[in-house]
Order: C-alpha cells, then sequence, then structure tokens
C-alpha cells in the first residue's frame, strides 16, 4: 500500500493520515498487550489463537503436537468456553480440519456454494475483515463435511445456511482445506463511485447481505479484485467495517448498460444525442439589451434533445440575468421533454467507467491554486455566491476573462471584459480543445477559455468560475485539478421565506419576484442535476442564509487549497495525464 502511494507521489501527511486509521494497525495495538503477557502457539500442525473471542483449529496431522498444545492452553480459562475436539476422528482424515468458530452479532463473512463439477459445497468467498477472514482459518476452495455434526453431504447451499442460522455460541465446522491457498499480491485501491448501487435490488448478486450499498460520489476501498465479476470494498468513511461486495468495474459496466438498454422509449430518445443536431433556442425579440453599463454574464442553453451539448451565451448583462434570459426562453422549453426527464440517471454514466480510480491528494503550497468551480440550477445564487466572494477579497479571488469575436468597444479594454480573438482563433481554440465552454449568439462566439483559467491561477490567485454541468468534465484536468462545488436549494419551504424579496433579475432590466414556479424549477433541477452529476461534486453547499453559505463557500474554497481531498489518480500519475 505505501508503495503504492510512494509511486504516485502522494503527499505524506495522506498516507500517514490513512496509515493511522487503517484497521490492521488499529488491530495490532489491540492486541500488543495480550500478547507480550501470553504465549501464543502458532505452528503447522496446531494454532490456537488465545484470544478470548474468536476460535480454535487443530489440525489434526500430529496428536502429539496436538496433545502438547492443548495441554498447554489447557491450563488457562477462555472464554467462551468453546466444545471439545470429537474424539471419534478417523486417522485417516489428514487433510480435515476442524474450525470452531464463536458466533456472535457479526456475520459469518464468508460465503458457500455448490461445486459445479463435484457438488461439493465449498467456501465461496471468505469477507476481508470479517469474522472468517480475521480467524484465519477459512479460506475459499475449503470443502465442508460437516456443519455442527450435520454432513453437508447432498445438501443445497441453503440447508447449510439455515443449519448455520439456527446454531447458537459456536460453529464447528469439519472441512477439506482448499490445496492451493489463494494468493493475495493486490494492492489496496481506492475509487470514487460513479454510479449507485443497491444489493438488495440486485437479484445477481451471490449474497444479498454481504453486499455493500454506495452511492454516486462516494469513495470505496477495494480490497479484494480476485473475483472477475464481485470485488470486495469498504467506504472509506468506515475503514473499520468488514467489507462488503461490490460489482467489478467490468459487472457495473454491464449492468449499467443492461438497464439503460432495457428502459422504454429510452434506447432511441438517447441515441439520438450522439447524432442529434442541438436546436439552439432563440432569444425573445422583444428583449432589450444595452450592452454598456453592465459586466459580462453568461446565458447557458442547454439542448433539449441532448445533453451531450451544452452552449453557453456571454452576454454583456449584469450578473442575475442569466435567469432572466432562461426565464424568457421557459415556454419554449416546457414545450420540449428534457432528455433527462426521459433517461435514466445512469443514462450519462454509461459510457462512463463506473469506478474512477482516486488518490489522496493535497495542495503543494507552492503549487497553483485549485480551480474553484460553482455548479447549481439557474437562480439559486451561484452569481451571487461568486460575486460575493470575489468582492471579499478581489486580489486573491478573480473570475476567468472570456473570449469573444465580436468587435470591441470603444468603453472596453482588451483583456477586461473580454479577450477579442478572430474567428478562425477562436475555432482553432475549440478545437484544440482550449475552451472550457463555449456558444454563439448572434453571429459572434463567446467562451471561457483554459488560458484565461491558466492567466489567473499563474497569478497566484484562486480562480472561481460557474460552469454547466456539462462543463465540468472538460473543466476535470490534472493541470486544473477542479474542485466543484454544487450550490443547492433549501427545502421549498425555506426558499419561500429567504427568496422573499429577492430578485431574479436585476433593476436594470426587469425587477422579478420568486414565483411558486420558478422555486419549483430550481429544486427539480437541482434534483436532477444532483442525480445526474453528483459523482463530481466535491462539496454540497446549501444556500439558505446567504450569509451563512458565504461563509461555508469560503471554507470550501480554502479546504480545497489546503486540505487533503480524494482526486483522480490520473491527475497525479504524470505518465496517465489526461
Ligand atoms: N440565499 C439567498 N437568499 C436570498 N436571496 C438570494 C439568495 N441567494 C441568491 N439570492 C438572490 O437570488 C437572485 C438570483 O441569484 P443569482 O443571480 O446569483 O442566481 P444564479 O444561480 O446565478 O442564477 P442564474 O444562473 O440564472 O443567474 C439574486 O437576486 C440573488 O441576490
Amino acid at each position: 500500500e505505501l508503495s503504492l502511494f510512494c509511486k504516485r507521489d502522494v503527499n505524506g501527511v495522506g498516507v500517514l493520515y490513512d496509515l493511522l486509521r487503517s484497521p490492521w494497525l488499529q488491530a495490532l495495538l489491540k492486541v500488543k498487550p495480550s500478547l507480550s503477557a501470553r504465549p501464543v502457539f502458532l505452528g503447522e500442525q496446531c494454532l490456537q489463537l488465545a484470544s478470548p473471542s474468536l476460535c480454535h483449529v487443530e489440525i489434526v496431522e500430529n496428536p502429539s503436537a496436538l496433545l502438547s498444545a492443548h495441554d498447554t492452553v489447557a491450563q488457562k480459562d477462555f472464554e467462551p468456553i468453546l466444545p471439545p475436539l470429537p474424539d471419534n476422528i478417523p486417522e485417516n482424515e489428514e487433510a480435515m480440519r476442524i474450525v470452531c468458530l464463536v458466533k456472535n452479532k457479526q456475520p459469518l463473512g464468508a460465503t458457500i456454494k455448490r461445486h459445479e463439477i463435484t457438488g461439493d459445497i465449498v467456501v465461496a468467498r471468505v469477507i476481508h475483515g470479517g469474522l472468517a477472514d480475521r480467524s484465519g482459518l477459512l479460506y475459499a476452495g475449503d470443502k465442508l463435511v460437516e456443519v455442527n455434526g450435520v454432513s453437508v453431504e447432498g445438501l443445497e447451499p441453503e440447508q447449510v445456511i439455515h443449519i448455520l442460522s439456527l446454531s447458537q455460541g459456536t460453529i464447528m465446522f469439519k472441512l477439506i482445506p482448499v490445496s492451493e491457498r489463494p494468493v493475495s499480491n493486490q494492492t489496496t485501491l481506492y475509487v470514487r463511485a460513479m454510479a449507485d448501487y443497491w444489493p438488495l435490488q440486485d437479484s445477481a448478486i451471490p449474497c444479498a447481505d454481504a453486499g455493500l450499498p454506495f452511492k454516486k460520489g462516494e469513495i470505496l476501498q477495494i480490497v479484494d479484485q480476485n473475483d472477475v465479476l464481485w470485488w470486495q470494498a469498504r467506504q472509506v468513511s468506515d475503514l473499520s467495517a468488514c467489507a462488503g461486495l461490490i460489482p467489478s468495474n467490468h459487472l457495473l459496466k454491464r449492468k449499467q448498460r443492461e438497464f439503460w438498454w432495457s428502459q422504454p422509449f429510452q434506447p432511441h430518445v438517447c441515441l439520438k444525442s450522439t447524432i442529434c443536431e442541438c436546436k439552439i433556442l432563440q432569444l425573445p425579440d422583444d428583449m432589450q439589451i444595452d450592452e454598456k453599463c453592465v459586466e459580462t454574464v453568461e446565458l447557458v442553453i442547454t439542448c433539449t434533445h441532448c445533453l451531450a451539448f451544452n452552449i453557453r451565451y456571454f452576454l454583456p448583462f449584469p450578473a442575475g440575468f442569466r435567469r432572466s434570459m432562461r426565464l424568457c426562453r421557459r415556454k419554449s422549453q416546457n414545450s420540449q421533454q428534457p432528455c433527462y426527464a426521459r433517461c435514466p440517471s445512469s443514462c450519462y454514466s454509461v459510457a462512463a467507467a463506473p469506478y474512477e480510480e482516486v488518490v489522496r491528494y493535497q495542495r503543494h503550497p507552492t503549487d497553483r491554486n485549485r480551480l474553484i468551480v460553482l455548479v447549481g440550477p439557474s437562480g439559486v445564487g451561484v452569481n451571487e455566491l461568486r460575486r460575493r466572494l470575489i468582492g471579499m477579497n478581489p486580489h486573491h479571488f478573480q473570475s476567468a476573462v472570456p473570449h469573444t469575436t465580436r468587435a470591441q468597444k470603444s468603453y472596453e479594454e482588451n483583456g477586461r471584459e473580454y479577450h477579442y480573438v478572430s474567428k478562425e482563433t477562436f475555432e482553432n481554440m475549440v478545437y484544440s480543445h482550449r475552451m472550457l465552454e463555449h456558444g454563439e449568439y448572434k453571429g459572434h462566439l463567446y467562451g471561457t477559455s483554459v488560458d484565461a483559467v491558466r492567466t489567473v491561477l499563474d497569478e497566484g490567485k484562486i480562480c472561481i468560475v460557474d460552469l454547466e454541468p456539462r462543463g465540468i468534465q472538460m473543466a476535470r484536468t490534472h493541470e486544473l485539478k477542479p474542485y466543484i462545488i454544487f450550490i443547492k436549494p433549501p427545502s421549498m419551504s425555506c426558499m419561500r421565506q429567504s427568496r422573499k424579496n429577492a430578485r431574479i433579475i436585476t433593476d436594470y432590466y426587469v425587477n422579478m419576484k420568486f414565483k411558486e414556479e420558478d422555486l419549483q424549477e430550481m429544486e427539480d433541477c437541482a434534483k436532477k442535476t444532483e442525480a445526474q452529476f453528483g459523482q463530481f461534486f466535491d462539496q454540497v453547499i446549501v444556500n439558505d442564509n446567504l450569509q451563512e453559505a458565504c461563509v461555508q463557500l469560503l471554507s470550501a474554497v480554502h479546504q480545497a487549497q489546503d486540505e487533503p481531498q480524494w482526486v483522480p489518480a490520473t491527475w497525479i500519475c504524470s505518465d496517465t495525464q489526461p
């Protein structure tokens, strides 16, 4: 594990943090006093765990060693009292092993199956960190002969499970050990789940109770990938827990695809997304725009047919106008049902990997600041928060100056309102993936470039941009290492209160109060955005009280720069930079 981190040049603090929290270190620290106080016999023939709670096992191979060990141990009183070994063990049962496990509230942590060829009941897998694993006595491939004195020959796995469920106290297995124990040469891997998973709803999982449910965005520690279909993992937020089964990368991808294709009407709708021509919604003709005396504001139009296209308009409006423009278009938008209303939430992620490998990263003080990306439904207060944050310390926080192909006006300065470039230059920037977002308005192109963000970062400042969720993918690069903050609306009742006096368009144009439908739209949009892009959010801030949200934003921005965070491994491994 450590060598893995070293190779990735991960900051030592993160490694130390993980190391100190690792369950095996905690366990070692716990048993150390007992180990120094009493001898533990560890040998090929006899293995007796002195731990009062677990188990004991004798391999009936060398009776004298067995007796000697037994005598020594028998002088001590251990709790709970384990049952005596059966005395009718035939001499030829050399490879037979008897394992007693003391049942507690925890599950046994092993699964069994019927061998496809021999029909024997065998241990299918031992769950990492579970009772059986900690005992070190059960291995995948061990053949069960008896459970609590009952022969399992001819029984179905379910019947064996039934016997186990009825047993109280200790469970005694008689088994034939697997001839070759699996050698685990796995390194621990950390991944971000890019999809939700509910084992209880998965009929294919070998044992639903052993499954680990997870939600997109959660960080998982993968401890076992021996099985091509079912991996074992733990939530990084609870590393002391025993691992659970999760579908492997390959399997989860297959499941996503199957689910996607099984949705009624959905395949043709989504297939369209790869071929459809974006139908750009036009601004209402009667909108009067005075381009003077206002700062730049982005107007975002997402194609209602295909979410793959995201057109962003940059208009010389005061901040806050973005929303008004959207409201004006609402009629035409509502007439077309958006793609995400008809697609399963996994629609977007169907082509993406279900797990993203991540590592703990902490920015070095001499490194460039991480890009801060704000995402949120229209009207939630993204612009307001950004404006306030920059206003707190304009020397430290800054937006990126957009590019445009429109002509420079007399009162404008190149590089202040916009970078004025030719259409050819702009298009070259788009083709060479140097635009985070771009769009067209009244025949002119507008866009935010990576160069503009880089300029802010190179000055040692923190660059704050707000992007439509579709733009997140473009920004997620090794160079920018964006920290994505989702600005979420509070509940409807809270919004009714907090937005009582808020205006969705500035005084300059229309001063409109939030209507009930505006709030509802905000809530719906937030839900959809979270469902579709939640896996990318590093932080979620609920914007109820503006002041509090602003404080939270400031703290999140500092956390992003100064505290260890999980980031995609490709951002750190220089040889695989995207
Ligand atoms: N927590 C809040 N309490 C009260 N009013 C708020 C709060 N947050 C934002 N507002 C107000 O709501 C209005 C819309 O906010 P803002 O313009 O920042 O939204 P936005 O998310 O940028 O939306 P759009 O993208 O459509 O511009 C503004 O008048 C703003 O002052």
